[in-house]
């Protein structure tokens, strides 16, 4: 066997250098100059011509993505009643930062070894699943799966998958291998659509599942997706968008390039898009600083298409490249607060910047609020991906929960839509404090169910 690849070994080709200094950075960023990729990575290092953090400067560049995100947004933090139903845990890409994933064949109806800890739904199991959710409330359903070998786009996909003459080649096994029938694409997001829930579904990875095998563009892809009822794409999968990091966490999956092309043909069929960079893992501050410079690229291209940017700090306990030796663990507090503080200020034309509690929790949340983010997120009701690779901050907030997090740092707290289009300001002192959006939303709360019931936090004082 190869000896694991460590830290060390790894030689990038983008290093953390400029000829830029961190006070120019700094200036430019307060007097709202667009940021250049050495500027960030000045601001992301709180200067190269230091080691380490300088704890002062940090402090310095938070501050400066305060004030940008009070003069963009305001005081409103908003949040979304929705629900995560991931349909499958199937998947065969490998990506050594994900432990969401399953090894297909677990899956097959005559695997006879221990039994799998994933799972995969029938469209009626979805269906049911965000039936129950819309009528508590929610409006807005993400879904985000493992690239299942029987997945197909639709009908006309399986019929071309069935006729390849190297299955294995485009990742393809017929569906009727598996003890689990999950349809295709285009059933899960039918079954999905449940009285004009909002589908937030089919990240770029997926997109590209779907179109294996065939000759068609990521616009006919996404245009029969959205025809199948996909309202918005999720822009996960981006991970970092540099192949020489790709190349190390996820050799399997599409390069930046495709990632591009997926996203801007969906924005080209008129679909929503959210970005999102996973970072703390083996890239440095130049990886995320061009990664950065991609994302307002393409926002540009996409003529304002993407709604919001989402950092998601890697979570390692249960990962290959934490188990293998290759990372020592995730991101650092100071790094995380840079990388929303950096975000807001180098993506001059995304508005809204998300602070996920699933990755920070309640108080690291909120710090973030104070960084530059001005989204909290989900309700979610159900959390996989984070859980499942060691995070332990939960898979449920009610509204109460944020009516009270987001009071306690003096903010205004807003039920928003997927595509922030529309907006409740919710009041502090008349509760039930809802949701109010939904097709089925009455005010009720959505109260914590059996499935959600793990690792809930108090509220900080
Ligand atoms: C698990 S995948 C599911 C969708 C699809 N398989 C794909 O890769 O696009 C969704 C995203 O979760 C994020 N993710 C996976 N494992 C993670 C981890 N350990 N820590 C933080 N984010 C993670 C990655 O950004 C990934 O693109
Ligand atoms: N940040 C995470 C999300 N974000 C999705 C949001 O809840 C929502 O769907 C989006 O803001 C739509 O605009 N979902 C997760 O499951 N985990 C996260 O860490
Ligand atoms: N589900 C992804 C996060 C995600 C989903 C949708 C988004 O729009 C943004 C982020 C995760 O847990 O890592
Ligand atoms: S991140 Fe997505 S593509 Fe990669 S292994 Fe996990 S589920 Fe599969």
């Amino acid at each position: 066997m190869e000896p694991p690849v460590t830290d060390a070994d790894l030689a990038f080709e983008h290093v953390p250098e400029t000829d830029q200094s961190f006070e120019n950075a700094l200036e430019k960023a307060r007097n709202g100059t667009r940021l250049t990729v050495d500027d960030a990575v000045e601001l992301f290092t709180t200067g190269t011509d230091r080691e380490g953090i300088d704890r002062q400067r940090k402090e310095r560049v938070l501050e400066a993505a305060d004030h940008r995100r009070q003069a963009v947004v305001g005081d409103e933090v908003t949040f979304v009643a929705n629900l995560n139903n991931n349909v499958t845990t199937a998947c065969n890409v490998g990506c050594l930062f994900c432990n969401f994933k399953d090894a297909a064949h677990t899956f097959e109806r005559d695997y006879d070894g221990l039994e799998t800890a994933g799972f995969t739904k029938t469209p009626a199991e979805s269906r049911e699943i965000v039936a129950d959710a819309v009528e508590r409330g929610i409006y807005e359903v993400t879904s985000v799966s493992g690239l299942h070998p029987g997945f197909a786009l639709d009908d006309e996909h399986l019929e071309i998958l069935e006729a390849h003459p190297d299955p294995k080649a485009v990742n393809y096994k017929p569906p009727a291998t598996y003890e689990t029938d999950l349809g295709t694409y285009a059933d899960q997001l039918e079954a999905m659509s449940v009285d004009g829930v909002h589908v937030h579904s089919m990240t770029p990875e997926e997109g590209y599942h779907a179109r294996r095998g065939t000759d068609w563009s990521y616009e006919e892809v996404y245009g029969r997706l959205q025809d199948a009822g996909l309202d918005t794409v999720p822009g996960t999968a981006a991970e970092i968008l540099v192949d020489e990091v790709r190349d190390v966490i996820c050799p399997g999956k599409i390069r930046t390039d495709d990632w591009l092309e997926a996203m801007e043909a969906a924005a080209n069929v008129g679909l929503g898009l959210t970005a999102t960079i996973m970072y703390g893992h083996v890239e440095n501050e130049a990886h995320r600083a061009m990664h950065l410079q991609e994302v307002r690229d393409l926002q540009e291209r996409v003529d304002g298409a993407i709604t919001e940017f989402v950092p998601l700090s890697f979570v390692h306990q249960n990962t290959p490249l934490y188990e293998h030796g290759v990372v020592s663990g995730g991101a650092s507090r100071d790094e995380d607060e840079l990388m929303i503080a950096v975000s807001r200020l180098f993506l001059d034309n995304i508005d809204h910047v998300q602070s996920s509690w699933v990755k920070y929790g309640d108080e690291g949340g909120l710090k973030m609020l104070a960084c530059g983010a001005d989204d909290f997120m989900g309700t979610i009701l159900s959390e996989e991906i984070t859980t499942r690779a060691g995070g332990e901050h939960g898979e449920f907030r009610s509204f109460e929960d944020y009516v009270d997090l987001i009071t306690s740092i003096g903010r205004v707290p807003v039920e928003r839509s997927t595509d922030y289009r529309e907006r409740r300001v919710i009041d502090p002192d008349d509760p039930p404090f809802g949701p109010r959006l939904g097709p089925k939303a009455d005010g009720t709360p959505l109260l914590e169910d059996e499935r959600a019931t793990t690792g809930v936090e108090s509220i900080p004082e």
